[in-house]
């Protein structure tokens, strides 16, 4: 039973071990199964997602090219649009360029137009002075009376204050102030009555201002008038080489402002002190300061640079050169020049002496063991060229000035020239409180004392320089003569009006319109004939196309030239040989000649544009009329501008003007001619534009290689 029982139990046990064998292996078919469907399912979805990806990513790739190509598309459009505006915005300045070009004549006008309004209420202001100075000029003419009745007086006076100075050296300091009061008592008109006209200093800034307080020694001048031409033989003092010389120049007498600064100087009323001299255009101011210093210099031992003339143009440096050239070698004296626009090699070498050393060895400027010598007494100079040797020349030195002129002063103490005066007067001073300490040293404190003294400096008993200022237009500003630190100084004025004319000078005015300006210069040239004249306009610019259209006019018989700062240096100086030794007739400049040219023969002066101010209009037209001779002044005027004309000519004492005309023939003759020089003119600037236009962007990618 028992193992029946076993026998069971071991069957049923058999056949659940061989369920559960065949459960598991069932199992696990159904697993493996499952897991080879979930595989191929992951195997499926994983291609799938793969496939998805790869469409993605290829949608995104796709979408950033396309991006890509647009954004460059975009660059490339911009590029494109701002090129075209370049173009477009080339091509428009060009049109405007040359719009402006052909407008900038009526622009020009315009501009006068509106300075001229806006100096016009200041004219009207002086209008109203100038008709108080009416009355009071019967009063000024009473005073003319007493001043030439004491003329005589004055000379005595000067005689015995000269005996004075010799016998009472130590006093004279102060016997000049009191023979000063008593010598003006006698002599001045009160100049108070002729300060109506404010100074307009510079006259690029000139502006209209309230009457300026004068300088106490300007209310007594010296009135040059009072001394007449004085022929050489009666010249107190007068070395008889400079005599010779003078004579061979073809001078007989000296005018009336040389002899004034003569005997302020040299001769009877030789006190030594500092003279302002306001003196017309061509009165011979170079010959009033240059005869005194070589007769003054004459005596000199030793060769050192002892006077300074300052000039504010190198053209005018050299014209007063050219008269020193002329009288300085006759005692022994050299003049040297110091000008821009030249080599300072050349220059130093003309006016420091160098020593010559053995074969071999050379000169080193930097040892200060070499004493270096000056190879000049006198030295012209302008106010650039002059500092720079004052800073960088080795052997350069102001250590021995006796005398510094300053011609043109008003100029050259204006704005543009600040920079010289304090660096001049700063050496020279510097220098001599060295030579005083030197002098005492060696025991000629006496020689120098007595020379401080008759300079009228009792305190400062170094002897100081003599300075000597001129002008036809002098400034009355005492903040721009204070830079000067003049000392004692005696004002010399011709007459008692501020402003003077040369005496045989003719004021013509001529009317017109703007459009006929040109046909009535061609017609007053044709007038002229060959007559060496001089027209002045307002602006390089406009100096260059008059020219121009005056030779394309064909039919003037004179030669025309232009001067302006428009051309380079030897163009210019050829030219003004060529003006002077007549090979040209008329010269049209820009107001480069404006101040103190001295070219011979000039018979007229023509003013193509009415000059701003009076200063202006003197210095242009005193380029005529020179040293007592005749000439005429032309100035073209609009209608409206004959008031401001007929008030400048008032300041110089014209109380009206004449209109000069022509015959309506010669107008009516010229006119298409006119008009066909003005079109060849206008084509000839086209051609020229559009050249610049075709060399400009060449020049362009020149420069850009070359960067
Ligand atoms: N004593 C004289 N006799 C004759 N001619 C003279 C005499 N002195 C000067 N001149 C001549 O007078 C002319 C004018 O002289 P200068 O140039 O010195 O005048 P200026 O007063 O300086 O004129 P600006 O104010 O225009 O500079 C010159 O041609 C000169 O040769």
């Amino acid at each position: 039973m028992v193992k029946e029982e076993k026998k069971r139990k071991k069957k049923t046990r058999h056949v659940e071990e061989e369920d559960n064998h065949k459960d598991f292996s069932e199992n696990k078919e159904k697993r493996m199964k499952i897991r080879h469907v979930e595989e191929e399912e992951n195997h499926k979805d994983f291609s799938e997602n793969k496939e998805k990806r790869m469409k993605i990513r290829h949608v995104e790739e796709e979408e950033d090219q396309k991006k890509c190509k647009k954004k460059t598309k975009h660059v490339e459009e911009e590029e494109d649009q701002k090129e075209r505006k370049k173009k477009k915005r080339y091509v428009e300045e060009e049109d405007q360029k040359k719009r402006k070009k052909k407008t900038r004549h009526v622009e020009e006008e315009e501009d006068q137009k509106k300075h001229k309004k806006k100096t016009r209420h200041v004219e009207e202001e002086e209008d109203q002075k100038k008709r108080k100075k009416k009355t009071r000029h019967v009063e000024e003419e009473e005073d003319q009376k007493n001043v030439s009745e004491n003329k005589d007086k004055m000379m005595e006076k000067i005689k015995d204050f000269q005996v004075k100075s010799d016998k009472e050296v130590k006093d004279i300091g102060d016997a000049m102030e009191i023979s000063d009061e008593e010598f003006f008592n006698a002599l001045a008109s009160d100049t108070s009555s002729n300060n109506d006209d404010s100074d307009e200093g510079d006259e690029k800034d000139s502006k209209p201002h309230k009457k300026q307080m004068l300088l106490h020694w300007m209310k007594k001048p010296l009135d040059i008038n009072l001394f007449n031409g004085c022929p050489l033989c009666m010249l107190p003092c007068l070395d008889p080489r400079l005599e010779d010389t003078l004579r061979k120049m073809g001078f007989d007498s000296l005018f009336p402002v040389q002899l004034a600064v003569w005997h302020m100087t040299v001769g009877p009323g030789g006190f030594e002190r500092d003279i302002c001299v306001n003196s017309p255009t061509g009165s011979g101011k170079t010959l009033a300061y240059a005869l005194p210093i070589v007769q003054m210099l004459s005596t000199r031992n030793i060769r050192c640079l002892r006077a300074l003339i300052v000039v504010p143009t190198r053209d005018l440096a050299i014209q007063v050169k050219q008269v020193f050239d002329i009288i300085a070698p006759a005692v022994g004296l050299c003049v040297g020049l110091a000008v821009g626009q030249s080599s300072i090699e050349k220059e130093i070498s003309c006016l420091i002496k160098r020593p010559k050393f053995e074969m071999g060895m050379s000169f080193d400027p930097e040892d200060s063991r070499v004493e270096l010598q000056s190879l000049v007494d006198i030295l012209v100079a302008t106010p650039g060229r002059l500092v720079d040797h004052i800073n960088t020349t080795k052997g350069f030195s102001l250590e021995h000035l006796q005398y510094l002129v300053v011609d043109e002063v008003d100029r050259l103490v204006g704005e543009s020239y600040q920079f010289w005066l304090p660096a001049v007067l700063q050496v020279s001073r510097s220098a001599q409180k060295r030579l005083f300490k030197q002098a005492s040293v060696h025991n000629s404190l006496r020689t120098i004392r007595r020379c401080g003294v008759e300079r009228g400096f009792k305190d400062n008993m170094y002897p100081r320089l003599v300075k000597m200022i001129f002008s036809a237009t002098l400034t009355k500003d005492p903040n721009k003569l204070d830079q000067l630190d003049l000392h004692h100084s005696l004002y010399m004025t011709a007459g008692n009006r501020r402003y003077n004319l040369p005496k045989k000078l003719e004021s013509y005015g001529l009317i017109c319109t703007t459009e006929k300006k040109l046909l009535n210069l061609a017609a007053l040239l044709e007038d002229l004939g060959c007559e060496k004249s001089i027209v002045f306009t307002s602006s390089i610019n406009l100096t260059h196309r008059l020219c121009t259209s005056l030779n394309l006019l064909g039919c003037l018989p004179c030669k025309i030239n232009e001067y302006s700062r428009l051309q380079n240096q030897s163009v210019r100086s050829k030219t003004l040989k060529d003006f002077r030794e007549g090979r040209i007739d008329v010269l049209v400049s820009s107001d480069g000649m404006t101040r103190g040219m001295d070219v011979e023969g000039i018979k007229n002066v023509i003013n193509y544009d009415l000059p701003m101010y009076v200063k202006k209009y003197i210095h242009r037209a005193g380029r005529t009329a020179r040293a007592e001779q005749a000439g005429r002044c032309f100035t073209l005027l609009r209608k409206n501008e004959t008031k401001s004309f007929k008030n400048m000519l008032e300041k110089v004492g014209i109380d009206c003007f004449s209109s000069y005309t022509f015959p309506a023939a010669s107008l009516q003759r010229l006119e298409p001619l006119c008009i066909t020089a003005m079109e060849k003119l206008i084509e000839l600037e086209e051609i020229k534009s559009s050249k610049e236009i075709e060399v400009r962007p060449k020049f362009n990618k020149v420069k850009q290689s070359k960067a």
